[in-house]
């Protein structure tokens, strides 16, 4: 039994424009019905209106099937294409059909799985019916932004992921002016730009900021930003559906795609390989490419070694933890705009200054913490003093003063497990040394934010695959081992205290 995708006109759509009631040129059912003709009609019309990759890849395969009742059915080869084109296409579908004179409230696709074959053929042109309209020169040169973004398949952009909120220090200027290049859409000159660092020191933003700045600029510009999770489950979904052909024409006909937290594929062997296709296909065209993940390239152990190659091609720059400046330039920003929103609240002089110094962390926290406190100031109606921000925020105060370090890590474990530091840091295969030395490296990971290449020379200079084993057999220990969790447990209490 075929799958219906029922999709009814947008609210303040096509509705809002001409009434579709009472738009004159629509007729009835009765009094126009819909052919396969004037279908095809309607398709050529499309072909302007969408541009010819569009057509090609979700016009052409659609076939017309009947009306009725106010309804314009059409089969589609998946279900994965069918939302695709309801989605994206259903209204100017609609729209065209409306001005063609066709009596139609909706269009409703049902899934037809031998259809395949029309949908496979990427250059197929217009039926006979439909007199093959010129293409619209919508391709500028290879580089540059072209047609379209409602059609792509990204995630919501933040409206507050703009330059303009973006704070520039020390630790983050190089990143901003490799960002703001990019936005400039001009010449493609990084390709791919992949920016990295630790949590929370504005990597999305920035994306955000360069994907709001080219729609500006470039209002046709195919733009897709998504996170690496967002890639994977469509293409697992594409290769589910069996549906690769669709999967791989959206992402190869974009301008510009924008991938976050690339890390999220690391080890996902299918989806680093699409990932790869894609990308090699993309910048052979010119196009451009923005990446972030949490860490460098080369220290991504999972991560395909063509692709961490790939990445190291174009220009690599890094978010640097935050430093004072940086922390009471965003404090300062951040509580302007809450001030605006809140006017009422009064900030006692030495506060930004204060909770710069003292949150140390990345920040999402910072902002967080001056959330926080705008919310308690304005319940209490209270003027925000260092007092407030010492009882309001000692969590976030007592965190921040909680480093732990590497070589604390080595001490803490060595003494808890009566072992000594040149054991751990040495070549013994024993057990009685090398599950605390796991532990270690087990620590380390959770307990820093030090890499595993880092981690790995403070532990003697193994390789670092070794401190990923490591890691991995603690926590699979943990879970099965309840001494070993209890153990994981006390050495954080005890680093952490
Ligand atoms: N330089 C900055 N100026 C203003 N706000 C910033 C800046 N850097 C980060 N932020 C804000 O901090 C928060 C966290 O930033 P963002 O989500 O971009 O971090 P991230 O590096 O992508 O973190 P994660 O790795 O966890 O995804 C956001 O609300 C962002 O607006």
């Amino acid at each position: 039994m075929a799958t219906r995708i029922v999709v009814l006109p947008p609210a303040g759509g096509i509705g809002a424009k001409g009434s579709l009631g009472r738009d004159p040129r629509t007729r009835t059912e009765d009094g126009t019905g819909m052919t396969h003709e004037t279908w095809g009609q309607v398709r050529g019309e499309l072909l302007k209106a969408v541009g010819e990759n569009n057509f090609t890849a979700w016009i052409d395969p659609i076939v017309f099937d009947r009306l009725d009742d106010r309804t314009a059915r059409f089969h589609v080869p998946t279900n994965f294409f069918g939302s695709w084109v309801s989605q994206n296409f259903s209204d100017v579908i609609l729209r065209h059909l409306v001005s063609a004179g066709i009596g139609v409230d909706r269009v409703e696709f049902a899934v037809v799985p031998g259809l395949r074959a029309r949908a496979g053929n990427a250059n197929a042109a217009p039926s006979d019916a439909a007199p093959r309209a010129e293409v619209p020169a919508d391709r500028p040169a290879a580089g540059a932004v072209r047609t379209g973004t409602q059609d792509l398949p990204g995630a919501t952009l933040n409206p507050g992921y703009t330059f303009e909120n973006f704070v520039v220090g020390k630790p983050n200027e190089l990143a901003h002016a490799a960002a703001r290049r990019v936005a400039e859409g001009r010449d493609v000159t990084f390709n791919p730009l992949f920016l990295y660092g630790g949590v929370g020191l504005g990597k999305t933003h920035l994306m955000h900021a360069i994907a709001w700045e080219l729609r500006t600029r470039f209002p046709e510009a195919r733009i897709l930003y998504l996170s690496a999770e967002q890639f994977m489950y469509r293409f697992v979904r594409a290769l589910r559906e069996q549906d690769t052909m669709a999967f791989k024409q959206i992402f190869r006909s974009v301008d510009v795609l924008m991938v976050d937290d690339v890390q999220f594929i690391a080890g996902k062997s299918s989806t680093q390989e699409e990932f790869f296709h894609t990308f090699n296909a993309l910048v052979e065209e010119g196009k451009q490419i923005v990446i972030s993940g949490d860490r460098a390239p080369v220290d991504m152990e999972e991560l395909d070694a063509r692709i961490a190659s790939r990445l190291q091609c174009g220009l690599v720059v890094d978010l640097h933890p935050t430093d004072y400046e940086l922390r009471l330039g965003v404090l300062q920003h951040k509580a302007e705009q809450a001030l605006a929103r809140n006017p009422h609240v009064r900030i006692s002089e030495g506060v930004l200054e204060f909770m710069a110094q003292r949150i140390s962390t990345n920040i999402r926290v910072v902002e967080g913490a001056l959330t926080r406190l705008f919310a308690f100031a304005d319940l209490v109606r209270r003027e925000i003093t260092i007092e407030m921000v010492q009882d309001c925020l000692s969590d976030i105060l007592r965190s921040t003063d909680r480093k732990v370090t590497l070589d604390q890590i080595i001490k803490t474990t060595c003494d808890y497990y009566n072992i000594r530091q040149a054991d751990i840091t040495g070549s013994s295969r024993a057990r009685a040394v090398a599950r605390p030395r796991q532990m270690a490296m087990y620590l380390s990971k959770t307990l820093t934010s030090r890499s595993y290449p880092e981690i790995a020379r403070k532990l003697g200079g193994r390789d670092h695959t070794t401190v990923l084993y490591g890691v991995r057999k603690i926590e699979e220990l943990m879970s099965v081992d309840s001494q070993i969790a209890e153990d994981a447990e006390i050495l954080r209490r005890m680093l952490e205290a």
